[in-house]
């Protein structure tokens, strides 16, 4: 570890922290390391140098406060096996490509923006109450209701790019010029690419044929083919665009729903509370409207919480800078991968009281669910979503549809942890028993879903059949056949 480096675990020659930098759950051992070195550590990877950043003033200081230097995101060789030349908006270095795109995102998903995607939402969201209506024990696959195909990529790229992915490739570069009979990981990066482009490009051909043939249903992509030369986007860059943002986003929404719903059974109490708040606010008369959140503090205290408790990405994705940085006595030099560690950002004592505890009182009684004395300049309650210009631009689209769905699901439904069906005794949901793939999510569980009244249940069929207009208007749009014109 070279001298002004952050401190860190002690190193072995030439190989650094190589073999102890844990390969499952890393943000774990990481939030370990943080209680021993400090919210700024460094550690060594071979000759690569990592820095992990673990409390909210830190993550201010290295990363908020130099949004110009902090942006850039390293390389890895799984990435460049699959994508080429082709871009990704998450995985772009920083630069010219990672500005269009990212306009153009910025536009088509700003608060406003989502505003004109609330119809769609609120049918998916009316959706997922009806299938756990009529099919309360696929509960856990309902929430994840996303087009095969998009599901196949991001196996597929998360077992190529995750910490531990088969093979360490990104750690250990030699094991880049194994020949391809005894390197298997080479095709498999070659099918997630002819995967990507299939089903990229054809999703791209149906938009264009939609617009060409006066059938807009109001998808962004319309808006970026009408502003095309503006964002100065040609139609590979469109096309992994829509890749791009269907990849992030269902998985990231949907693994919080799950850790969401399992919350609400363990802690029947705060269930409890939040549909006593939903009752005197919403009713049962009519069933509930996005705006209703501004009317309910506890919710927003606990949808904060299970942010808090299980962060759907906790290393969020690493950052790099591009130049040498002096942060107080240390010097980070230029090409660092910087680990922005919400997990233990979260768990970090000085701020919060008994953090490995689920009480989303403390939203109630602090802003930012910090505990008394602490001083909140410049904290925030998002880091679940990122930090610095690389924060997560689809930040309103999913508080949309988290607000959407976990104010359905405790208008319609009490959630219970399940009896043992002899004992009949109370079989705990594990909240540790979760698999780390490109986000943190809970394993299958079970749990029990029961409608809150039959006139509720008869209201939720109303609501499904009315939502078949909005969804005609996207059918068949979001599969692609072997016809699409793509290559
Ligand atoms: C609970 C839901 C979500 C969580 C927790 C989440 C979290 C994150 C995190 C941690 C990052 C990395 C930020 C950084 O590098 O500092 C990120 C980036 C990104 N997210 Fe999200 N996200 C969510 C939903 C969405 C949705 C719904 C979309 C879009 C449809 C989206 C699109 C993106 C994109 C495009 C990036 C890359 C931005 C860039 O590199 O400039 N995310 N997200």
């Amino acid at each position: 570890r070279e001298q002004d480096l952050p401190p860190g675990p002690p190193t072995v020659a030439i190989i650094g922290n190589l073999d102890i930098f844990p390969t499952v759950h890393p943000y774990l051992k990481l939030t370990e390391w943080a209680k021993a070195y400090g919210d700024i550590y460094s550690l060594k990877l071979g000759p690569k140098t990592v820095v992990v950043v673990s409390s909210p003033r830190a993550v201010r200081e290295c990363i908020d406060l130099r949004g110009s230097t902090m942006s850039g995101r390293p390389y890895m060789y799984g990435v460049e096996l699959i994508y080429g030349d082709a871009v990704d908006l998450v995985l772009v270095d920083y630069g010219p490509t990672w500005k269009a795109l990212r306009r153009t995102v910025r536009d088509a998903l700003s608060g406003e923006a989502c505003m004109r995607h609330l119809p769609i939402q609120h049918a998916e969201a009316t959706q997922l109450m009806y299938d756990f209506l009529e099919n309360p024990q696929n509960f856990y696959t309902h929430i994840y209701s996303i087009v095969e195909d998009i599901d196949n990529d991001m196996r597929l790229i998360g077992d190529l790019v995750k910490p531990g992915g088969t093979p360490p490739i990104e750690l250990i570069p030699i094991l880049r010029y194994i020949p391809e009979r005894w390197a298997p990981w080479k095709a498999q990066a070659r099918e997630v690419r002819a995967l990507q482009r299939r089903l990229y490009f054809g999703l791209l051909d149906l938009c264009i044929d939609r617009v060409d043939n006066e059938k807009r249903n109001g998808c962004f992509i319309e808006d970026v083919l009408d502003h095309q030369e503006e964002y100065g986007l040609d139609y590979e860059k469109i096309a992994y665009l829509i890749g791009t943002l269907m990849v992030a986003g269902a998985d990231t929404t949907a693994v919080y729903l799950r850790f969401f719903v399992a919350c609400m059974a363990t802690y029947s109490d705060v269930q409890a509370r939040a549909q006593q708040e939903i009752d005197s606010v919403i009713g049962s008369s009519r069933t509930p409207e996005v705006d209703d959140i501004d009317s309910l503090p506890f919710l927003k205290a606990v949808i904060n919480e299970v942010h808090r408790f299980r962060p759907t990405a906790p290393l969020a994705i690493p950052h790099t800078n591009t130049v040498d940085e002096r942060i107080g006595n240390f010097v980070i030099p230029k090409d660092s991968t910087i680990l922005l560690n919400v997990w233990g950002i979260y768990r970090h004592e000085d701020y919060f009281e008994n953090p490995n505890e689920f009480l989303p009182d403390r939203y109630m009684r602090s802003e930012y669910g910090t505990k008394p004395g602490v001083d909140t300049t410049g904290l925030r309650n998002d880091y679940g979503f990122g930090a610095g210009r690389r924060i997560c631009p689809g930040m309103h689209l999913a508080n949309n549809s988290i607000i959407l769905n976990v104010m359905n699901f405790l208008w319609a439904f009490n959630f219970n942890v399940p009896k043992d069906s002899v004992t009949g005794e109370p079989i705990a949901i594990d909240l540790d028993n979760n698999t780390l793939d490109l986000t943190l999510g809970p394993n299958p569980y079970e749990c029990d879903i029961k409608p809150r009244s039959e006139a509720k249940a008869n209201m939720i069929r109303a609501r499904f059949a009315a939502a078949g207009s909005t969804f005609a208007l996207f059918d068949n749009q979001t599969t692609v056949n072997e016809t699409s014109k793509s290559k």
